[in-house]
Formats: C-alpha cells, structure tokens, sequence
C-alpha cells in the first residue's frame, strides 16, 4: 500500500472523504484527530481500494472557523474566495454579512457579495442601498438571476471562481442551492454518492463538500449560514479586519486605543463625520466583547 495525496472533499463527523487523481477514498484519522477540515491538501496511507488514513495535512493557505457556541472549529482551508449570496427576498440579515466580511478579511481570502433574484423588482432598488455600504468598502457585489437568467449568473460568476477555491455561504432561502446546481450540474449526484459513502442516509445537506468547476476551480458548499467562529481574533486583527478603519488606525491619542469609548479615539471620530456607519463600529464593539469572553486580552 502506497501514501498518496489527496483533498478533502467532504467531512462529517470525523468521517472524511478524499480525492486522490481519479480515486474517491473513504477516509479516517488516526487516533482521535478530528482537525481535518474540506479542502485540506493530505498524506493518505491507502488501507483498502477505496479507503485510506489520513496521515498528515500540508500547511494550509488560509482556514476559515464557524461558530460553535463559544468555541470555533473549523469551516473550511485553502479557500481563496467567500461568496456570500444575498437575495432581494427573504431580507437578509446585515450583521451576518459583516461578519462574513470579518472572517474572510482575517483569513486573507477575498470577499464578495452576489445579489441573487434580481428579477424580484419590487425590492431590487432598497436592496441595492443596502448593498452601497459593501460597495463603498471596497467588496464587489455581483447581481444575478440563477431563476430568470441562468446562464448570465453563470457567466457574471465564473470570472469570479475561475482558477479560485471558493466556499459560498448564504443565509436558507437566497438561492445558494440554485447557484450552485447551475455551476456544478452534477452536484446533486456528488452529493448523493458522497453521502451514501459517508453513510449520512438523509441527511445529505448536513456536511460541507467541494466540487469542483474544471480543474484549476474548486467550490465549497456548506449548509445552512455558517455563522463564522471570530473568537479567536485578537484585537488588532478584528480591527484591520474592518478596512474603513484603515485610514484612522494610528491616529487616536492612546496608542491601544480600543475604540470603544476613549478621548480624542480617531476611529470614533470616524464614525461621528459618518465616514464610518455606526452599524459596523457596533458590531466591531459586540465582536471585540464576544472575543474577549474567550480569549481575553
Ligand atoms: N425569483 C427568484 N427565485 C429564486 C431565484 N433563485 C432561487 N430562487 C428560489 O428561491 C428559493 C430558495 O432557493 P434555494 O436555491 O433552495 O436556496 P438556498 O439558499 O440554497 O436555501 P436553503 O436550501 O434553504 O439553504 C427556491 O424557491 C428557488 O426557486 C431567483 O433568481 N429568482
Ligand atoms: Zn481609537
């Protein structure tokens, strides 16, 4: 039996499933390692045709948590983009954006927005001025229609996936599933095969899994909104982690200034010209206490 490399394509629980070349390799860790996380790059020891300890993990190129209570596991690894679908119906929820947002600019993977169903014209407009404050931060949104221009939605986001890993997230009901099922048009056969192997029966939309588009572009699908685990932030990375703080960072009169409440604080300072919006130095201020519950400063 010969070590081989493979991806991670699929976790649930500590069951993995691997893709080494052609192989699909049922996969377990040893011992009780359980830090194997979907698109981690592994040495694989083959025990059987079509099974396989995982032996070791490369570094990895970025690694995304998700929440879990109060502590943070792992979402996903080597992901180079995060794709957050928003629709104009149901509403979306600002705060999970922003967090998303977070995540990705902490991990070094680069965000962007796609506004799915525009062909709901009713609330088009309103959900574009909420998109403007992404916009003005410098995060590209993408608008489509998976439903009533399917092959626009593939074409405005295959320039954006094109030699890329991506993960999408979206909260139930944006319209994620369609997006991905035009992207990867056997992703509900992979799934169905990934999913007996792993022996999950039914619950085939509870496991995080990557496609792949061609072979230089890879997706990630995770199920239902993955709230992303920010606990282990530190302060000075939640803060680069909002780039319209950017420009006020080394300007306060402390120099650690926790820009909550202090005199002559320059990010405050932002936000009372309005260069900042309120909402997101709030969330700054609610993502800095929820870390400081864990790790402390
Ligand atoms: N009008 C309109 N409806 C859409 C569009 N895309 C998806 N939908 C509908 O929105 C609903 C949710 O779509 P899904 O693709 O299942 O959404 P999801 O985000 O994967 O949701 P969950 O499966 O709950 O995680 C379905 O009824 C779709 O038919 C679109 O572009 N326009
Ligand atoms: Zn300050």
């Amino acid at each position: 039996m010969s070590a081989d490399t493979g991806i991670i394509i699929a976790a649930h629980g500590r069951h993995y499933m691997a893709q080494a070349g052609d192989l699909r390799l049922q996969c377990v860790t040893r011992g009780k390692r359980s830090d194997v996380a979907v698109g981690d790059v592994v040495t694989l020891k083959l025990t059987s045709a079509n099974q396989a300890v995982i032996e070791g993990i490369q570094e990895r190129k970025t690694l995304l948590y998700r929440s879990d209570q109060y502590k943070s596991k792992l979402l996903a690894s080597n992901v180079t983009r995060l794709l957050i679908v928003v629709a104009t119906e149901p509403a979306f929820a600002d705060d999970l954006i922003s967090r998303a947002l977070v995540a990705a600019d902490a991990a070094g993977v680069e965000a962007h927005i796609i506004l799915n169903k525009t062909d709901v014209t009713a609330s088009l407009e309103k959900t574009r001025k909420r998109l403007a404050l992404y916009a003005g931060l410098g995060y590209q949104v993408h608008e489509v229609s998976a439903r009533t221009a399917p092959e626009a939605a593939v074409a405005t986001l295959m320039p954006v996936l094109h030699g890329q890993s991506s993960i999408f997230i979206g909260q139930s009901g944006m319209g994620k599933s369609s997006l991905i099922n035009l992207l990867v048009p056997d992703a509900d056969i992979a799934v169905r095969e990934i999913s007996a192997a792993l022996d999950t029966g039914k619950h085939t939309t509870t496991f995080t899994r990557l496609y792949w588009i061609d072979k230089e572009s890879s997706v990630i699908d995770s199920p239902g909104f993955q709230e992303f685990g920010l606990h282990q932030l530190t302060e000075g990375m939640l803060e680069r982690a909002f780039p319209e703080f950017g420009p006020y960072l080394g300007n306060c009169r402390f120099y650690n200034c926790h820009h909550i409440s202090e005199p002559d604080c320059a990010v405050l300072g932002g936000v009372k010209d309005g260069k900042i919006a309120p909402m997101r130095h709030a969330l700054y201020a609610q993502l800095r206490h929820e870390s400081m519950q864990t790790v402390g400063y």
